[in-house]
């Protein structure tokens, strides 16, 4: 069955551990991004690993080898479980990510952001995009030939990438929105439901969940939608 990931983007500790405390047991693992961490730093990891809850560490790694090799180290000091780099990294330095990582961190490679759109990524890149599926598929095989352990992308990307990487490399999938959600930034989005129909292994839910009048029950649909989407699959 594949596992609930909910982002902590919490203006702070406080707010972060009282949406833990209120989610708790439903969900299988915490994710602490860039605002959180920025605020907070290792102390939320550390208070995080104390209520026993698995963390997610989503940094996006983004710099030389050997400054994302230390980053990598310092990562898994705090027994961290997840942690991102992005495929654009290029070779050198997603092979010192995964020779630092020395197997005490899972890496995931963030191939192309779930808030990009075609059109926005033919800007950055310069050239004609036609296909995002494609880029993320080239990526993916990038970072998965450099010993990374696996990939975020969305849930359109998901059966392309699990048909060509196997049943090895680690999926997982933000963006994801119940039937009728808001969009908000996210362009590439899906239910829950397709994203495990799909071969998605872990699915990051934010403010699906965490902006609901009642999140506990926004928790109890996307759970009966993962499900569903387990039926389908079988
Ligand atoms: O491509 C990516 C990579 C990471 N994210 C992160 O996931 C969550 C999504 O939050 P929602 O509220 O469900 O949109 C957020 O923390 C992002 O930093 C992503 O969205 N897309």
């Amino acid at each position: 069955m594949a596992e609930l990931i909910v982002p902590l983007d919490q203006p702070g500790i406080d707010d972060a551990l009282r949406l833990v405390d209120e989610l708790g047991d439903g969900v299988d693992f915490y994710k602490v991004g860039l605002e959180l961490f920025t605020r907070a730093g290792p102390e939320v990891v550390r208070l995080l690993k104390e209520r026993g809850r698995k963390v997610f560490l989503d940094l996006k790694l983004l710099d030389i080898p050997n400054t994302v090799a230390g980053a990598v180290r310092a990562a898994a000091a705090l027994e961290v479980d997840l942690l991102t780099v992005h495929a654009t990294g290029g070779t050198a330095m997603l092979e010192a990510a995964a020779q630092a990582s020395a197997g005490r961190v899972r890496l995931l490679a963030v191939t192309v952001l779930t808030s990009f759109s075609s059109d926005e990524l033919a800007e950055v890149w310069s050239r004609p995009v036609d296909d995002v599926a494609a880029e993320v598929e080239r990526l993916g095989a990038l970072a998965r030939r450099c010993g990374i352990d696996g990939l975020v992308s969305s849930a359109h990307e998901v059966a392309a990438l699990r048909a060509a990487l196997g049943p090895e490399a680690i999926l997982v999938t933000p963006g994801i929105r119940l039937a009728g959600g808001a969009a908000h930034d996210q362009t590439r989005i899906a239910t829950p439901e397709r994203a495990v129909r799909d071969g998605a292994d872990h699915l990051v839910v934010g403010r699906a969940i965490t902006a609901a009048a009642d999140r506990r029950e926004a928790l109890r649909q996307v759970r009966a939608s993962m499900r569903a989407g387990a039926g389908a699959a079988e």
